[in-house]
């Protein structure tokens, strides 16, 4: 489904970001990506949709290499990738609805979306998808009148419906609450699964990950140090991507949150 091949990147102050990383994920795959800050997460999210350029290597999509694309074949290709960031990126003085249905840019037009002549299917869909996430009620809502929690519902159902084969998902969790980031992760996770979707999620907090996804990449100086199952993810594997630490504690942390789960 997508596929990297000795994907790099080099920012012009020399800083070697992702070195010739080959990573593949199947349909449907849900993979976190953990690493400590400045292991290249981002720039491999961000390299994939290229919102930045990778410097040598190859992104492959559904049959399509991206890095080669001009304007609008690119423009076609990032249909098929949903984005959802950490900042939640809503446009504050629009309402939910309006939100949501930005997410079909780039299928309708800019000036169609500007007018807000939204095809009635469109329509209908949204207000579908608003009614998964759980924020049908708020659909007629400002943006900035939301909650962290609820604005992240807004992206992801705005990164839904634009029907995409890929999500990828740029620190989701950073800014809310334990509680919050479980249920956020948890949809975002479940959503997947209905939908047959493939993420990669970009996420600082390890025992969510492990929590939530069947797969974890760690990432260290810009190449892959595991990749595998999140049992798997022992003291000395956590010591090899971030360094010496005290992991027996997140360990724990992470069977703590399932008896939390179970009661809740
Ligand atoms: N625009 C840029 N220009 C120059 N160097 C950059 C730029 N963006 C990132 N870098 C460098 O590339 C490396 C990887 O950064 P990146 O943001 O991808 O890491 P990350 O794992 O996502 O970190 P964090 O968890 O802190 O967000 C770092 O050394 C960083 O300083």
């Amino acid at each position: 489904m997508l596929r990297l091949n000795k994907l790099t990147k080099t920012y012009k102050t020399g800083d070697q970001a992702l070195k010739a990383i080959d990573l593949e994920i199947p349909e449907g795959q849900v993979m976190a990506l953990i690493g400590p800050s400045g292991a290249g997460k981002s720039t491999m999210i961000r390299c994939i949709n290229r919102l930045v350029e990778p410097t040598e290597g190859e992104v492959w999509l559904a049959g399509t290499e991206l890095t080669h694309l001009g304007a609008s074949a690119l423009r076609q290709a990032r249909r098929e990738m949903g984005m959802i960031f950490q900042e939640y990126a809503l446009v504050e003085r629009l309402t939910v609805m309006e939100n949501v249905l930005s997410g079909r840019l780039g299928y309708v037009g800019f000036w169609r979306s500007f007018l807000r002549r939204y095809p009635q299917s469109d329509v209908d869909e949204a207000f579908r998808l608003l009614d998964r996430v759980g924020l049908l009620h708020m659909a007629d809502k400002r943006a900035d009148e939301l909650s962290g929690g609820q604005r992240q519902r807004v992206g992801i159902a705005r990164a839904l419906i634009q029907n995409p084969k890929l999500l990828l998902v740029d620190e989701p969790t950073a800014s809310l609450d334990p509680k919050t980031s479980r249920q956020i992760m948890r949809l975002i996770c479940e959503l997947c699964r209905e939908r047959g979707l493939a993420a990669i999620i970009n996420i600082h907090d390890v025992a969510l990950a492990q929590m939530f996804v069947q797969r974890v990449v760690g990432l260290r100086f810009g190449a892959i140090e595991f990749d595998g199952a999140p049992d798997n993810l022992t003291p000395d594997v956590l010591t090899t991507i971030y360094g010496e630490e005290d992991w027996e504690a997140t360990i724990e942390k992470v069977e703590g949150e399932e008896d939390i789960e179970a009661a809740e």
